[in-house]
């Protein structure tokens, strides 16, 4: 069932609370650091860059006569996360957008340049953690019996066990190559701000003033955990966001103002987004906010009673598990009023002092102070208690970033406005689909 060894190690799959807690602590630091969120702010940028110019490069061979250009945007947001995830995680520049546009490519020669066994790929080992999720489901499933001595079975078992082994290697070897580089330029590494690099300095760090550090092991199930949880949330709430506005061109229209009062025209093409651009883009973090009530990416969760314990005037044995109905919490009409409409407004409106709400960039969650006045469990986009998501202010950052460069931009419509969402829920509410078309909102732009 362990697949990596990262059972008791990381977050994600620890439920050994002393290692958690130190985990949880090494992560946090790290990603809080301004270092860290400045660089995802950069890496976005870049990115963003780079995704533009595969669309102008499909535009001009698409013979489109009205400007448009139609594409599954799900799989341009699925490759831009990962490619983002993977360079603010590891430093590593990836290539999914890269292997993806090279699929619209006739001439493949290219292809090789993704196949290089030495260079880390990062859509190879996107797909790696995506096959490990399912193999998770899998092994949850089947009976050991049947994985050890049915053929069919165990067959799928090693493919799985393969798999399992190339995720430690790949991680295994950016560590060693960056702890050789600390080695050697300790000052080069501590200029360095991603999370692979802010971990070992910090651990370093830790080991020489004798306080709890991390194992090589456990770094490699936080790089892991982060990959896991990172991708696959922003771009599936990407995608909702997206079929959203299109359903609702007051709201899309609104963002467009905002964003532009952000962004006045300048003559230069490209936006360069900092920190504080975001934080004045209150309409587009309620947009993400009411999107996110709607369609949770996550849509239920677990807890299991440490002890015995009463809940809902109920006494309850220790190890019950209690399922956790995020998506059905988001649509209680006792927190949500017309809980069916779309209405980022219930997101973006002022407290007496003109402080807008902002309740998922406050790390505090027990002492969050929402200008709503609701149960502060009535919004669990990114669950709640201690085993609440440490990765929702790089989230927000990513999804915040990426709107802003895109619909500075580009108008958006979909390509049928009646068609329901494409979507399936297991572990996630994953988008299956999401055929829009795109076009410059000015020429000059
Ligand atoms: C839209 C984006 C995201 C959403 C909606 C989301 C949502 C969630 C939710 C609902 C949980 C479970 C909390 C619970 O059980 O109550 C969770 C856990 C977690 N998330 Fe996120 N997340 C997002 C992005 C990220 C990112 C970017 C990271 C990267 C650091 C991340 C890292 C984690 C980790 C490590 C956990 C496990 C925490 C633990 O088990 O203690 N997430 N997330």
């Amino acid at each position: 069932m362990d697949l990596i060894g990262n059972f008791g190690r990381g977050m994600f799959l620890n439920i050994n609370y002393e290692t958690w807690k130190i985990n949880k602590y090494f992560l946090l630091q790290s990603i809080s650091t301004p270092g860290f969120n400045e660089e995802a702010i950069k890496r976005a940028n870049e990115l963003f860059e780079e995704l533009d110019g595969h669309w102008n490069s499909l535009k001009k061979s698409q013979s489109c006569n009205d400007n448009w250009i139609e594409m599954d945007f799900l799989q341009w947001i699925t490759r831009f996360m990962v490619d983002n995830i993977s360079i603010v995680v590891t430093g590593e520049k990836g290539c999914s957008m890269a292997a993806y546009y090279n699929t619209f490519n006739s001439d493949k020669s290219e292809s090789s340049l993704f196949d290089d066994s030495k260079s880390y790929n990062s859509d190879k080992f996107t797909q790696a953690v995506m096959i490990y999720i399912r193999g998770l489901m899998f092994l949850n499933i089947v009976h050991p019996f049947l994985r050890r001595y049915v053929p069919y079975f165990k067959k799928k078992t090693n493919v799985l066990l393969e798999n399992g082994g190339y995720i430690i290697k790949t991680l295994n070897n950016m560590i060693e190559r960056r702890k050789f580089e600390f080695a050697n330029t300790p000052q080069k590494l501590k200029s360095k701000h991603d999370l692979l690099s802010i971990l070992i300095t910090a651990n370093n760090d830790a080991k020489s003033n004798m306080t709890e550090s991390l194992t090589d092991d456990d770094i490699r199930a936080l790089l892991f955990d982060v990959f896991l949880a990172g991708s696959d949330t922003s771009s599936n709430t990407l995608c909702y966001i997206i079929y959203y506005i299109c359903r609702n061109p007051h709201v899309k229209q609104k963002m467009f103002d905002e964003i532009d009062s952000v962004f006045p025209d300048n003559s230069s093409n490209t936006l360069c987004i900092t920190a504080e651009h975001l934080a004045k883009l209150k309409y587009c973090e309620a947009i993400i906010k009411e999107t996110s009530r709607m369609m949770p990416v996550v849509p239920v969760s677990k807890r299991v009673a440490s002890a015995k314990c009463e809940v809902a005037g109920y006494t309850w044995p220790a190890k019950t598990v209690f399922h956790l109905n995020y998506a059905c919490i988001h649509m209680n009409e006792k927190y949500w009023a017309n809980s069916t409409i779309f209405d980022p407004d219930r997101f973006y409106l002022q407290n007496d002092l003109g402080e807008f709400n902002d309740d998922l960039n406050n790390s505090d969650n027990n002492n969050k102070k929402s200008i709503h006045d609701k149960d502060k469990y009535s919004l669990v986009i990114f669950g709640g208690g201690i085993r609440l998501c440490p990765g929702r202010k790089l989230a927000m950052t990513s999804m915040l970033s990426f709107m802003a460069l895109m619909f500075k931009k580009y108008d958006v419509k979909l390509v049928d406005i009646g068609a329901p969402l494409k979507v399936h829920t297991g572990f996630l509410t994953n988008c299956l689909e999401l055929r829009i078309k795109i076009k410059p909102r000015k020429p000059s732009l």
